[in-house]
């Protein structure tokens, strides 16, 4: 039986919709993504804590569930604001229907609404708070509950969201023929900042030959120290870079040690605040998988993940910090690179996952910075 469900946006706009996940009450922040494939990696996404993600394609769930795809243990989004849902999935690799897996895991999500209509709302007036609602509904209070939510601001989520425990990471890439992850010999050891991790990042290191012990995020520089790493991971996250404090402090150091740096999304935006630089929240971010970004150095044109709500302010960077990419979308910083240290990063996702690999060669560009260390 259908369950009804609706979406109030902190602006007083209401769209009423059926559940296609769990009954109940969520909040966050509303944000529409403009990728035609990756739903599960989306949700799975952990920088997606604390928002509610609308996807522009229409037609969410064809190819089910499949564990294998997962980007973190569990789904992170709030919830999900989908167009249409089939009524069943038809892929080999599926597990189980998108609706299923949802309410499983207690997710709120609801389709059927003009999510054109919630795009463009979206795009006019800039990422809003709402509230989803399924089963029950009271519409007065999921208003409420969309005008409580204190937004992103200021919220430091990466210490929520990562591991409580440290561990080690050896598993490469899916091999679809073997139906198995493949382990590649490890060349060096790499300690991966998890603010949020997406495993996939995890995957293409250990492919590259590095052994990665993954750290809860408020790990202290003498700690990873400790562990003699070859190099420092900063990976991706949720929430506002700029309460980060203790990742900020503790990148400093690693800046000042000159051991490789490399950092993705989040992590580009300590390693920006921690040379020195501000960062500021976008109006609507970028989320998708077409995203047109310019290598300044080649002069080459990639089209690239995003996911992101928050930016490096360039006009903020320190003498030492060079601009390494910038989007093609609206001119924001895309990458840095510092010229007295072996540290850069990215704004989008070379992990891809979705996404285009276009972007792949940064890994490899950090592993170059590894050996070089080592020789
Ligand atoms: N994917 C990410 O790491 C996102 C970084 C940060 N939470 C932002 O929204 O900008």
């Amino acid at each position: 039986m259908t369950q009804p469900a609706i979406l109030a946006l902190e602006d007083g706009t209401v769209f009423e919709g059926v559940s296609v996940g769990a009954p109940g009450l969520s909040v966050g922040e509303v944000v529409f993504n403009t990728a035609i494939t990756g739903y599960q990696e989306i949700l799975t996404d952990p920088s997606y804590a604390r928002q509610l993600v609308t996807l522009t394609y229409p037609h969410v769930g064809n190819t089910g569930i499949t564990a294998q795809d997962d980007e973190a243990h569990q789904v992170w989004a709030s919830g999900l604001i989908v167009r249409d849902v089939p009524r069943r999935p038809s892929n080999w690799r599926s597990q189980i229907a998108l609706p299923q897996w949802l309410s499983d895991r207690g997710v709120v999500a609801i389709s059927d609404i003009d999510t054109r209509k919630l795009t463009r709302l979206l795009r006019d007036t800039g990422a809003q708070n709402g509230a989803l609602m399924a089963g029950e509904i009271d519409v007065e209070k999921a208003l409420e509950a969309a005008r409580k939510f204190p937004g992103l601001k200021g919220m430091d989520l990466a210490k929520e969201v990562c591991t409580r425990e440290r561990y080690e990471w050896t598993e490469g890439q899916l091999d679809l023929d073997r139906n198995a992850f493949v382990s590649a010999e490890s060349r060096f050891h790499v300690v991966a900042y998890d603010f949020g991790v997406k495993l996939n990042i995890l995957r293409m290191l250990a492919e590259r030959g590095c052994r990665v012990t993954v750290v809860p995020a408020q790990t202290s520089a003498a700690d990873v120290f400790a562990l003699k790493p070859d190099g420092v991971f900063l990976s991706n996250g949720p929430g506002d870079p700029e309460p980060c404090d203790y990742a900020i402090a503790a990148i400093k150091e690693f800046i000042a040690s000159k051991i490789p740096t490399f950092g993705i999304c989040l992590g580009h935006q300590l390693l920006g605040l921690a040379s020195g630089a501000k960062t500021l929240k976008m109006k609507f971010g970028h989320h998708g998988a077409n995203h047109p970004v310019q290598d300044l150095d080649s002069g080459r044109v990639m089209i690239t993940s995003q996911n992101h709500g928050f930016a490096v302010d360039e006009a903020t960077l320190p003498a030492n910090v060079r601009v390494t990419h910038r989007s093609l979308f609206d001119g924001s910083n895309q990458g840095i690179a510092l010229t007295d240290a072996p540290a850069f990063s990215f704004q989008g996702h070379p992990e891809a996952s979705p996404g285009p690999h276009d972007v792949s060669p940064l890994f490899d560009r950090f592993v170059s910075m590894l050996e070089q260390a080592k020789a």
